[in-house]
């Protein structure tokens, strides 16, 4: 019997003004997902490694206050076959531009009540973004 590894992240939502959300696409990656990762051993909280995460991948400051936690959430790994990703997800605001930095292939901005056809990991796809269409952000 195989039992599925967890991989513990912190994620985050970023949403702009007409309430679309932020989403990333690893190097390498076929999917769509929430900027973050995995905390690292020095990180004092998980807005500290929210904070370096999206500094890490699209070059962006995180305003530490205002931060809203959103809840805990599970679905299979999206770049990690036989891994389940637990993420803490927290709506957070931050200083752009949004540019993707090196680990980062590309940024866009979903409509979450419009995804499409867009390949978006399940995490996202079945947990955070249908969250963000039963409450639409500030600016929406
Ligand atoms: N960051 C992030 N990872 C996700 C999401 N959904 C999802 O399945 N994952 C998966 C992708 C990977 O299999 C795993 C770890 O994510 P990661 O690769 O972003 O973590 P990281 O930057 O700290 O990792 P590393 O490559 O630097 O070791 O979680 C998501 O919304 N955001």
């Amino acid at each position: 019997m195989s039992v599925a590894k967890t991989i513990r992240i912190v994620a985050a939502v970023i949403r702009d003004g007409q309430g679309r959300v932020l989403l990333v696409r690893k190097r390498g990656a076929a999917v769509w997902q929430q900027p973050g990762g995995k905390r690292d051993a020095d990180d004092r909280d998980d807005l500290h490694t929210l904070a370096r995460e999206l500094h890490e991948e699209l070059g962006c400051v995180m305003q530490h206050e205002g931060a809203r936690w959103l809840g805990r959430f599970s679905a299979p790994a999206a770049n990690e076959p036989g891994h389940v990703v637990e993420a803490e997800v927290y709506e957070v605001t931050a200083n752009g531009p949004f540019v993707a930095q090196a680990e980062i292939e590309g940024v866009c901005w979903v409509v979450p009540a419009m995804l499409g056809d867009l390949p978006i990991a399940r995490l996202s796809r079945e947990f955070i973004l249908p969250l963000l269409v039963a409450s639409p952000g500030n600016g929406s």
